[in-house]
């Protein structure tokens, strides 16, 4: 998808907020041509009048007034319609791409790391809004009023409309042309480096503890403060570029004003023209110029919304993770679950499933252990089909796990995984993630079963205490207990347990299990872990090797 499409849909949506904002730029600009042209004229008529000519004064100054009026309510329209148009399209913009998105999680382009989707989200779209108030509308306004000037020109004196126009042309459409050829590469070059940026903020608040007791805090820092300069260099000469394009187009300015005074001086001189309406052409011609400055500011920050609209691009280009059923079959219930001579690697790396074939009847508890990387999370990853398979099948039952829509797949299969996270909100809200409707009743059954009860007691405010990093925080094996309280709680009747115990120390960890049949009643459970697992505890135990079930 190109950006013109990824963004078309997105402005058609608005066309009449930004038709009408539009309009209103070019009503403005031509208000604020004709005020100076009628003042000129205006001027130099009443100064000619106490010479002894007559003039009607009363309609230049009714004139001078409505313009001027015109103006500002133009100009005040336009930033008010305008704005709130773009904020708007900015918002669809980010729905749009959240929406986009969450299928293709995991993203499958690895160097796409978490600061740089945050950046993406967060600074590339702010980036977008000066693609259409601040380029595209004073650009077409421009052209509008630049025509309109013309033609008025032509009128009195043709010479010089033919001269003016050439500069008008070069100002708005070949100044900025070469601006945005020119300046493509930095803008490039500077949305990523402000991207590295802030990368390089959230991995140095993340592992700060970590660098500061490896003695590199000094190295990091001097690794931002290298990408910081970069940016800086960046930022400066797209500034350096802008400069040398306002000059260029104050140099056309200047061409227009001197071909029209030169041209009407002679029509003067040949008594073709009067005095009053050549000095309101001249102001005219200024005035006419008044968006060639807003239209050299914003182009040079269109280079960067480009670059910034390319980076969405290639997001929501990227491959969906997991292709959707077009006639999908309803989760079957009470089937059992049958991996038959599965393999799968993750991209471009050594074979992780070679060849797996597992079946688990429904309500049985199964437990999966094995030496580190032998592939038993992988083996969770395929059930809940965050991976697919390369070959080989999974089925509930009869049914086929790519014939399920991932939403009622993931209703009905829990995962506490190795990283589950705790969110900055109460115990209560954390849990309820599960299952929205859930009474004090089943919360706290499940905070038991987790190990967490009595802790969850002590604190002041119970379940409506604040946790994360704005209250009150956790250590890992309580945040860990927290995540699996929350899993346990799911109505799912297939819980996937990756490692559960492993931040729990062996008294917890026993006391875990001996409440682990209770709390997974009638529901499958597939468990991986490292832990000795007291007799009884589940079904089976096997044994993942090499990729394969031993
Ligand atoms: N997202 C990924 N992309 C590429 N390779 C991966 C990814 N996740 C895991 N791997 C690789 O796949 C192999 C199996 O990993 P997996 O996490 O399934 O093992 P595991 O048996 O669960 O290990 P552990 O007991 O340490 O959790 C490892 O070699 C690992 O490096």
């Amino acid at each position: 998808m190109s950006v013109f499409a990824m963004l078309f849909p997105l402005f058609r949506r608005r066309f009449g907020a930004l038709a009408l904002t539009l309009l209103l730029s070019a009503i403005a600009l031509a208000a604020g041509t004709a005020l100076l042209g009628t003042s000129g004229w205006f001027i130099t008529a009443t100064a000619l009048t106490t010479l002894g000519l007559g003039f009607n004064l009363f309609v230049p100054s009714a004139l001078v007034r409505a313009f001027s009026f015109i103006r500002i309510l133009a100009r005040y329209g336009e930033r008010f319609v305008g704005h709130n148009a773009t904020l708007r399209l900015l918002s669809d913009l980010r729905g749009w791409l959240f929406a986009a998105l969450f299928p293709r999680l995991p993203l499958s382009d690895r160097s796409i790391r978490h600061g740089d989707l945050v950046s993406r989200l967060t600074a590339d779209v702010d980036a977008l809004d000066v693609a259409f108030l601040v380029a595209i509308g004073p650009m077409l306004g421009a052209v509008i009023i630049g025509t309109g000037m013309t033609a008025v020109l032509a009128w009195f004196l043709p010479e010089a409309a033919i001269i003016y126009a050439l500069a008008l042309g070069c100002a708005i459409l070949l100044v900025p042309a070469a601006l945005i050829v020119v300046s493509r590469r930095f803008g490039r070059a500077a949305i990523s480096a402000a991207a590295d940026t802030r990368v390089a903020i959230y991995d140095a608040i993340g592992g700060h503890a970590d660098l500061t007791l490896l003695g590199i805090l000094g190295t990091t820092h001097r690794r931002f403060a290298g990408g910081a300069q970069n940016l800086l260099d960046r930022r400066l000469t797209l500034a350096a570029l802008t400069t040398a394009a306002t000059a260029a187009v104050q140099i056309l300015a200047a061409i227009a004003l001197t071909g029209t005074l030169w041209q009407g001086l002679v029509a003067y001189t040949d008594g073709t023209i009067d005095a009053a309406v050549l000095v309101g052409l001249v102001l005219a011609v200024i005035g006419s110029f008044e968006a060639t400055t807003v239209i050299v500011r914003s182009v040079s920050k269109a280079a960067a919304a480009l670059a910034a609209a390319e980076r969405l691009t290639n997001l929501a280009n990227l491959p969906a993770a997991i292709v959707e059923p077009r006639q999908p079959i309803s989760f079957p219930l009470d089937q059992p679950i049958a991996f038959s001579d599965v393999h799968f690697s993750y991209k471009g790396g050594a074979p992780v499933l070679r060849g797996v074939s597992l079946t688990i009847r429904p309500g049985e508890r199964i437990a999966i252990t094995g030496p580190s990387g032998g592939g038993k999370s992988t083996l969770l990853r395929l059930l809940l089909r965050l991976n697919e398979a390369q070959s080989g099948t999974l089925r509930l039952g009869k049914v086929p796990l790519e014939r399920i829509a991932s939403a009622d797949l993931h209703a009905h299969v829990a995962l506490l995984s190795q990283d589950s996270p705790v969110f900055i909100d109460t115990v209560r809200n954390n849990l309820r993630i599960a299952q929205p409707l859930a009474d004090d009743a089943a919360l706290w059954a499940a905070l038991e079963a987790a190990r967490l009860d009595t802790f969850v007691a002590s604190l002041p405010e119970g379940l409506d205490t604040l946790i994360g990093e704005a209250g009150r925080t956790l250590s890992a094996g309580q945040m860990r207990r927290l995540s699996l309280a929350r899993t346990l709680l799911s109505n799912a009747p297939v819980i996937l347990l990756d490692e559960p115990t492993n931040a729990l120390d062996r008294a917890n960890e026993l006391g875990f299990f001996e409440t682990l049949a209770a709390a997974t009643a009638g529901r499958t459970l597939i468990m991986v872990t490292h832990a000795d697992i007291p007799e009884g505890t589940v079904d089976r135990v096997m044994e993942m090797r090499d990729g394969r079930l031993v």
